[in-house]
């Protein structure tokens, strides 16, 4: 029964428009995944049930037979997807089926480019789901009841991709959703027995609800209802049973991905306590990455049935929330409920055995197929730095993972590990030098890195915004402490030669003057002055205090609205460099003071700093350079 004077008709958000279009001319050629993607719902809304009806059985309203059907009517052209599962209020149908609410929606669709190819695979990243419905529909009719609402509060929505869609409130008896594709004309050879059957084997074997169809008899559909998919949870296979191909598809399944992963870990634990974990790498990272809401986790599961899925990184720290996959407890009684999770011995220990898991499967991969890891790094690498400073006990395996870029070919990509740097140190030298900077060119261009490279002394380049934060947790590798060139008292003695150190003591004795006359003209504006040892071709630099945090990343800071606190920067200058001698030979104090403030400036600017006065900088430069004109 129909109250038309409910309908409505409602537009799209602009985004979904977007996509829709975008996406029925970019998957075309991988049309078939519709299904998976709507069993995939199904499968999902069936779990949501399963675990709200822990605390509540009315919701199973008599009919506790999870299931995905699919139905055919080759004469109508249409496909119909139905699941008894949780459905849907009007509302959720408005948010989750008009609306796109994942956050990196602009930025997902201002990268795309129009060539098929390449947005069909961000497309993928992104997420297909319902939409999909459209790659191969020109209508779609969804109908939905939410698990404990009465029978007449059932909503239908219906579109046809073009003109937004119309919602109208219906009567349906049974809870959960039912979606009806109406084919395009020349898709409507879809609508065939094998055929389907054929699709639902290959995506949607493993998910461990049966996906029904009407037996097949004599060419006809019979009443009778049959399993199409396996049905089994994969992860309860013995691993020599399972194909690749399986475990791909079970991976697409639990993680809404569209790619294959990259590689996965399956275990069953049989210890204090016994659970099967199987843990996927994604091979691409996913749009909210970043996002302090993911949507995505590890789905728990007790004795096979599904309890939830983590979305709050209980079941893995956060710097492996990229992580998909399945935890299965044999321990864990079948009414746990959330709250019972935090802190909970087993999941604690599922959770550490977990996390030895993938790191053991990164460091295989690192060891074994470094290819393979780069492009894992690539994707995964500034969440990998996380690690240190939030997993205290396993920092040294993760900082055996990290990779980084260096002097050593001043390359952006992050290729070089802590164990390769140690492996090239120089004789005498006993600490992992680093500089980090807001982009890989600052900081390979440093003024810091000269005397590094003068002496051949690697130097690790660090310019992901999470660097900083990873050096305030991993303070040494291998016994080796690590030390930024830009921070505090540079030591370099058991790397110089007596030649050196002569040399040195030499120049800083003919500069004392100098550095006096400096001093006394920045007298407000910095700590110290000193000779540097530092710099050999530009004129000065700035140190920062050993546990002072980057210029750059100061700036972001106060950007966000922190108070910082204001601490005067040490100047150290380079008596040999060509503007200094000029400096030395200027009488005129005034211009000298000008001089001065100029090469603080400029050694603040070099840093990623941020001048206080930027306009009297430029016309005190612009002074210097007419009196020298
Ligand atoms: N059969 C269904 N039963 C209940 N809710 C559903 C069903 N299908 C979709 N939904 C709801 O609509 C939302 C959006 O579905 P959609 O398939 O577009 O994306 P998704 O499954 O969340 O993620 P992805 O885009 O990564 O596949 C789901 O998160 C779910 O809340």
């Amino acid at each position: 029964m129909t109250d038309s004077a409910t309908k409505e008709n409602m537009q799209f958000q602009t985004e979904v428009n977007q996509l829709l279009h975008l996406m029925i001319h970019s998957l075309y050629s991988n049309k078939e995944i519709f299904l998976r993607e709507l069993i995939s719902n199904g499968s999902d809304a069936c779990d949501k049930l399963r675990f709200e009806a822990i605390g509540n059985d009315s919701l199973y309203e008599n009919d506790g037979d999870l299931r995905v059907e699919v139905e055919f009517d080759s004469t109508a052209g249409t496909i119909t997807v139905r699941d008894n599962g949780i459905g849907m209020s009007r509302d959720e149908v408005v948010n989750n089926i008009g609306t796109i609410a994942k956050s990196g929606t602009k930025e997902f669709l201002s990268k795309l480019t129009g060539d098929q190819q390449k947005d069909s695979h961000l497309i993928g990243q992104f997420g297909v789901g319902f939409y999909s419905s459209f790659i191969v529909a020109d209508k779609v009719t969804l109908t939905t009841r939410r698990a404990g609402t009465a029978a007449s509060e059932a909503v239908r929505w219906e579109s046809d991709a073009q003109s937004g869609y119309s919602l109208e409130q219906v009567e349906k008896a049974t809870r959960g959703t039912e979606i009806v594709l109406h084919l395009k004309e020349d898709e409507k050879l879809l609508a065939d027995g094998w055929r389907l059957r054929n699709i639902i084997r290959q995506y949607s074997d493993h998910i461990p609800l049966p996906v029904m169809m009407h037996k097949q008899e004599e060419g006809k559909q019979a009443e009778e209802w049959e399993t199409v998919n396996k049905a089994n949870a994969l992860w309860t296979r013995s691993k020599s049973d399972v194909k690749d191909e399986e475990y791909q598809e079970f991976y697409k399944h639990v993680s809404h991905d569209w790619e294959d992963a990259l590689a996965w870990s399956h275990n069953r634990v049989e210890g204090k306590y016994e659970y099967t974990s199987l843990l996927y790498l994604p091979s691409k990272a996913p749009f909210d990455l970043f996002d302090r809401d993911t949507n995505h986790g590890l789905k728990l599961y007790v004795q096979r049935v599904f309890i939830m899925e983590d979305k709050e990184n209980k079941l893995l720290p956060r710097y492996l929330r990229f992580v998909r996959g399945v935890l299965d407890s044999a321990d864990l009684p079948l009414n746990v409920s959330r709250e019972i999770l935090q802190g909970n011995k087993i999941i604690e220990s599922m959770k550490s055995g977990s996390v030895k898991k993938i790191l053991g499967l990164l460091e295989n991969m690192s060891a074994n197929e470094p290819e393979k890891y780069q492009s894992f790094w690539k994707e995964f690498g500034k969440v990998l730095k996380e690690g240190p400073g939030e997993d205290f006990g396993n920092r040294e395996e993760i900082a055996k993972l990290l990779r980084f870029s260096s002097t050593l070919d001043d390359n952006a990509e992050q290729k070089v590990s802590l164990p390769d740097y140690i492996a090239r140190m120089k004789e005498g030298q006993d600490k992992i030098f680093y500089i980090t900077a807001d982009t890989h060119t600052a900081a390979k261009n440093s003024p810091h890195l000269e005397v590094f490279r003068k002496k051949g002394i690697e130097v690790l380049l660090l310019s992901d915004r999470v660097d900083e934060w990873l050096v305030q947790h991993l303070m040494e590798f291998d016994g080796k402490s690590l030390q930024s060139v830009a921070k505090g008292d540079l030591d370099l003695s058991k790397l110089e030669t007596e030649e050196d150190k002569k040399e040195q003591e030499k120049v800083e004795a003919e500069a004392k003057n100098m550095v006096e006359h400096i001093k006394k003209a920045l007298t407000d504006k910095v700590e110290d002055v000193k000779v540097s040892h530092r710099l050999t071709s530009s004129p000065s630099c700035i140190i920062l205090g050993e546990h002072d945090m980057a210029l750059y990343m100061q700036n972001l800071l106060k950007q966000a609205g922190h108070e910082m606190p204001t601490t005067k920067p040490l100047l150290e200058i380079n008596p040999t460099h060509p503007l200094l001698k000029r400096m030395e030979a200027e009488t005129d104090d005034d211009r000298f003071a000008e001089w001065a403030s100029v090469l603080l400036d400029q050694a603040i600017l070099a840093e990623g700093g941020q001048l206080e006065d930027p306009a009297g900088f430029v016309h005190r430069l612009n002074g210097l350079m007419l009196a020298m004109a």
